[in-house]
């Protein structure tokens, strides 16, 4: 007999949020949801945590707390607004907090997670990328449990041995390659907002959505991997594969190779992240080989996409470097999304922040929010330079 758990949902009005209430409202009898949050969208927010029947609700912006306190009258759920909240709904006492902001926004209210032992599942993989190694110190001495989401590093952790780290001769991290993967950087200069967005395999936010066309998610999951598991660098592979249906690879000293397969659909990863250490049951439709036909592999190519080139930089050389190229990257991909700067501009804008600024050693957490603060600064002064 399981027990029901219950669930905090960190950005539930995104795609990974209404993926997680999804697989949640398909096990009634297995989770009760405590806490919601999202960022500016009220209405939506208002009905989530209705449906979800949850007990307490965020939102991030300040400025919309009567908004949604008003929208919540007469349900009996509280509403709470601004970032002490989101810290708050993380530090109430559910059993699993689904970490579904997007960006370094989400970092304070994962920690926060983090430190009273929660169960996280991640997929807020920017939070990695900008403060790993201080987040993973903090999963041990505080006794967490962080639970991949990202489809790739779910595949991993799903066919990682225990204690097998010394034993892994490679990871091979797949990539799709995105809408642009087969294009040349000319026509991709000219490429428009809806082009971007228009990602092959996977329905997802819109920043992860760019990400992905820049080939920086894959950069960022390099991170993100290197983090979740700690091997050297030069053993993680990136490896394009079209079709998004192996989400990734394990390969073993003895020459075997470890994948985990599905359909291109975050809802089996959260399940995962949600119902581990068992499996929940899900009906989606099932992997039909046959259709598939034929499983392709390529090298990714970092000169058509330096973003990949940019990532391995930032790693190798940490430090603060890794926060500076999230940042920067942030920034960039909000002024793409706004119009205000074209395609090729992003990686150009992310590598010109990182030229500019060298790495420091990172020393503690607020050393990692001071930089993002200044990182910002930095690639807003170089975008209102691009646009005069
Ligand atoms: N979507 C996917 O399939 C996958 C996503 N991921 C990762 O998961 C994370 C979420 O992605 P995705 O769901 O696509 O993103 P979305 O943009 O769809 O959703 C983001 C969520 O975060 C909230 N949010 C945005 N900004 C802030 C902020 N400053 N403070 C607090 N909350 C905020 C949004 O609220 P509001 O709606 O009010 O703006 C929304 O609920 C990202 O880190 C992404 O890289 C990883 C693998 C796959
Ligand atoms: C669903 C998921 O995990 C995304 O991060 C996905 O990997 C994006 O696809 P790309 O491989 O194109 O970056
Ligand atoms: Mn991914």
């Amino acid at each position: 007999m399981s027990v029901t758990k219950s669930v905090c949902i960190m950005g539930v009005t995104g795609s990974i949020g209404k993926s997680t209430a999804e697989v949640i409202l398909a096990h009634p009898d297995r989770f009760r949801v405590d806490a919601v949050t999202a960022y500016r969208n009220v209405p939506e927010l208002a009905s989530m945590a209705v449906s979800l029947g949850a007990s307490f609700a965020v939102i991030a912006d300040e400025t919309l707390y009567e908004d949604l306190k008003r929208a919540l009258a007469g349900t009996g759920i509280v509403a709470a607004a601004g970032e002490n909240a989101l810290i708050e709904a993380a530090e109430r006492p559910s059993d699993i907090v689904i970490a579904g902001i997007v960006g370094s926004a989400g970092l304070r209210a994962t920690l926060a997670a983090i430190r009273r032992g929660a169960i996280i599942g991640l997929a807020n993989k920017e939070t990695l990328v900008c403060a790993g190694e201080l987040m993973m110190d903090d999963v041990k001495r505080y006794n967490a449990t962080l639970i991949p989401v990202d489809s790739e590093h779910s595949a991993i952790f799903q066919v990682l041995e225990d204690n097998a780290l010394d034993r892994i001769d490679r990871i091979l991290l797949t990539a799709s390659g995105g809408p642009f993967r087969t294009w040349s950087r000319d026509d991709m200069a000219g490429v428009t907002r809806e082009q971007a967005l228009a990602h092959p395999n996977w329905s997802m936010g819109a920043k992860i959505s760019i990400d992905s066309a820049t080939m920086m998610n894959k950069g960022l999951e390099l991170i993100e991997a290197c983090r979740l598991f700690p091997v050297e660098q030069n053993r993680i592979e990136i490896l394009v594969h079209p079709q998004s249906v192996i989400h990734s690879m394990v390969e073993y000293a003895d020459g075997s190779v470890l994948a985990q397969l599905g359909t291109p659909d975050m809802r089996t990863p959260i399940a995962y992240a949600l119902g581990w250490p068992e499996r929940l049951s899900l009906s989606l439709p099932r992997l039909d080989f046959t259709a598939i036909g034929q499983f392709s592999f390529e090298s990714p190519d970092e000169v058509r996409f330096p973003a990949l080139r940019l990532a391995r930089e930032a790693l190798r050389t940490g430090g603060t470097l890794p926060i500076v190229l999230n940042a920067a990257n942030e920034l960039a991909v909000a002024a793409f999304l706004d119009r205000r700067i074209g395609f090729l501009q992003i990686t150009e804008l992310v590598e010109a922040v990182m030229a500019a600024h060298p790495s420091e050693i990172l020393t503690d957490i607020d050393h990692v929010f001071a930089t993002d603060i200044l990182a910002r600064r930095w690639t807003e002064d170089m975008i209102a330079g691009l646009c005069h």
